[in-house]
């Protein structure tokens, strides 16, 4: 990244004996939706709230344009943020809660009008200027809020879980808006979240944060294909965790032993140590189900113990160790699912698909 928007520079946060932060280096460039996806108290809203100046770090800097603002308050920063519960203004029409940020800057009136039409024609809230807070329904509050924080142009957007206050399905609908404003904006948004699906869905690229150090940044794809770690793999999705013995490598691939099957894989998190059991991350998608002995790289045989109608794919159970108790779970064609009995079936992945996880 040649000139990022965002430069975090080694930065340490602790509280009491609590370091919440650890040595976080981290490059935003112009024009990303970065998400920071990470189980509670892993130090998202710390970072978030370092990057908007409502806290200091013990260490490191916060860079926006090159310039140095770990010092600066949040008023002196070009950045602003979307609140979980949004924060509006309920005493306050849509229209000056939008002025509201426009006002403190110290815009004109007939700038500050101006402004307000164009943002309130963008996020098609043109029909409810006149109307409070309480008036509005969950999804467009949320739009409102996210018109207050883009009024002023901010360099950079931080968002705190802002959709956590919705229903399942209105946060569907309003994660495409987002990522569509995002889109049209140009802005950088900078997103905190839990919830792994909606990390996923919307980011450009995603940094999974583990007791306040990063553990992967990747693209969306990255993250879920080729997971690095074991935290990783399973904070992402569901998948099957093959543990075994390194056997060595073999040009690019890492070739272990599992339960007496010699498997190949790729290592995204670099190749673990030896001595130790390794583990090897193959998503349920990427198995397949066959009669015969399938030309893929890996290929186990097993039995169909269990089988799960899901809708729109069948999630078998597959014994390929009796005695051992080694398992798989392959999702399949909802149509073509094998039936559950005796019959041996062959279990075939690539390489690419199966991740040895760096720890
Ligand atoms: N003001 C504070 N005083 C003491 N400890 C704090 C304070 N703020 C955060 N911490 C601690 O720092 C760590 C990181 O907290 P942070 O709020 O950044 O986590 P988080 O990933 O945002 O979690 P959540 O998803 O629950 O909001 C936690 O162990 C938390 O208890």
């Amino acid at each position: 990244m040649a000139d990022p928007l965002v430069r975090l520079d080694k930065i340490t946060k602790r509280f009491g004996d609590t370091t919440a932060l650890s040595e976080l280096d981290l490059d935003i460039a112009q024009g990303e939706f970065v998400t920071f996806l990470g189980p509670s108290g892993c130090g998202k809203s710390t970072t978030l709230r370092i990057l908007g100046g409502f806290e200091q770090p013990g260490s490191g800097r916060v860079l926006l344009r090159g310039d140095d603002v770990t010092r600066l308050p949040p008023e002196r920063r070009n950045v602003n943020m979307v609140f979980q519960d949004y924060a509006l203004f309920p005493h306050m029409t849509v229209k000056q809660n939008i002025a509201f940020g426009l006002e403190l800057k110290g815009m004109g009136k007939a700038e500050i009008a101006a402004r307000q039409d164009e943002i309130m024609s963008f996020l098609e809230l043109g029909a409810f200027g006149g109307r409070y807070p309480a008036q509005l329904s969950g999804g467009q509050r949320q739009r409102v809020a996210l018109a207050r924080a883009l009024a002023p142009d901010p360099a950079l957007l931080l968002l705190d879980e802002p959709l956590g206050a919705l229903d399942a399905k209105l946060r569907g609908q309003v994660q495409q808006e987002l990522k569509s404003i995002q889109r049209r904006t140009d802005k950088t948004f900078f997103f905190v979240t839990h919830d792994q699906e909606e990390a996923l869905t919307m980011s450009d690229r995603i940094v999974v944060m583990n007791k306040g150090k990063v553990e992967q940044d990747g693209t969306p794809e990255d993250l879920y294909f080729h997971p690095a770690s074991r935290f990783v793999a399973e904070f992402i999705g569901e998948t099957n965790l093959l543990t075994g013995d390194l056997r060595g490598t073999d040009g690019d691939a890492v070739v272990m032993d599992w339960f007496g099957q010699t498997l190949r894989g790729h290592a995204p998190g670099g190749i673990p140590q030896t001595g130790a059991p390794i583990t090897a991350s193959v998503r349920l998608e990427r198995l397949g189900c066959h009669a015969t002995r399938p030309a893929t790289a890996n290929a186990v045989q097993g039995r169909v113990v269990g089988k799960t109608f899901l809708g729109s794919r069948m999630a078998l159970d597959l014994l390929v160790d009796d005695a051992r108790g080694a398992r798989l779970r392959a999702y399949v064609d909802a149509r073509t699912g094998q039936s559950v009995g005796d019959a041996p079936v062959w279990i075939g992945w690539d390489e690419s698909s199966m991740a040895v996880l760096r720890d």
